[in-house]
């Protein structure tokens, strides 16, 4: 008998995609019931587990989303924005929960989410790691605390096949900042300053982004004042962190009404 719900992830042949896949086989609380990868690819027609050079999971991949989503409680998708639109959409059809890790939404690309999370439940986070999240209320808790007299600078380094910037994780620790401070991020987000800027403006929030090797994720939130700086920090060593999360994302939305959510909500940190 096959554990727990069935789940399908997109972007099977992916760093988180192989990530994802191991963790669902691998936790006894689920099983993977699909594997998706976009028309074209190498691996379409191949089981997954020998894609991914290991025993086979009697799973096939496919560029036919629908067809795998259809048995799947939960479909874990990390992979770009215009994919997880169109995956939103399936996903709501099959009444499946998705869980959405991708990042580098556009507000509009945003906008377009949200009438498949009138029919199923979505979770969707910048960064899945329990201490990602924690650091989120810490970071609103302190900026709270703090007056504009304390710049706040976020820095973040990832891996140099990373194609969005600020990371998910980097805007996330932003708008807790900035809720903190009761101001809109978009009012004062400075985003990669270069050339002539000028002195920094206060009460803004500036944002960072270094690219190299094979880092999997670090981000500093700054505090920084006249004659100090306090320093907000998460460093992730192993991409298991960010699958785990999305694992228990899956289970946690089983059974829940259609809405909006978010790792808060699932980790039971949120106001709600
Ligand atoms: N929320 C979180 O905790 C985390 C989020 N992320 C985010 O997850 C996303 C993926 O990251 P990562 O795994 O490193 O990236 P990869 O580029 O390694 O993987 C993305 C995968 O998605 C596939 N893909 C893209 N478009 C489609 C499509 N239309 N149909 C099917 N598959 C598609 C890609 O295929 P192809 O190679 O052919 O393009 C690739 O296999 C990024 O947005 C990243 O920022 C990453 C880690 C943690
Ligand atoms: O692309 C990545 O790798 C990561 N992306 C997420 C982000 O944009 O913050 C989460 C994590 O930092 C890894």
């Amino acid at each position: 008998m096959s554990a727990g719900p069935g789940i399908t992830v997109t972007g099977a042949s992916g760093r988180m995609g192989q990530m994802l896949i191991r963790t669902v086989a691998a936790s006894g609380r689920a099983h993977l019931v699909g594997a998706v990868e976009r028309p074209g690819h190498e691996w379409i027609g191949k089981d997954v587990g020998e894609a991914m050079g290991g025993a086979p999971m009697g799973v096939t991949v496919t560029d036919d989303a629908l067809e795998a989503f259809a048995p799947a409680q939960a479909v874990i998708d990390f992979t770009a924005p215009a994919a997880t639109i169109a995956f939103a959409k399936l996903a709501a059809q099959a009444r499946a929960v998705h869980v959405i890790g991708t990042t580098g939404f556009s507000d509009d690309e945003l906008e377009a989410l949200v009438p498949a999370a009138r029919h199923s439940v979505q979770v969707r986070a910048g960064n899945m790691s329990l201490g990602v999240n924690l650091l989120t209320m810490l970071t609103e808790k302190v900026a709270k605390a703090l007056d504009e007299d304390f710049d706040i600078e976020i820095v973040e380094a990832h891996h140099n096949q990373k194609v969005d910037a600020p990371s998910g994780t980097a805007l996330m620790l932003g708008e807790a900042a900035a809720t903190g401070r009761g101001v809109a991020l978009g009012r004062v987000a400075d985003r990669g300053r270069d050339g002539i800027t000028g002195p920094r403006e206060r009460g803004h929030i500036g944002f960072a982004a270094i690219r190299g090797g094979d880092v999997v994720g670090e981000h500093d939130v700054i505090f920084a004042a006249a004659g100090e700086r306090i320093v907000l920090r998460h460093i992730a060593t192993d991409r298991a962190v960010f699958a785990r999360g999305a694992l228990k994302a899956a289970l946690w939305g089983q059974g829940r009404a259609p809405g909006a959510y978010d790792m808060l909500d699932v980790l039971g940190l949120g106001d709600g």
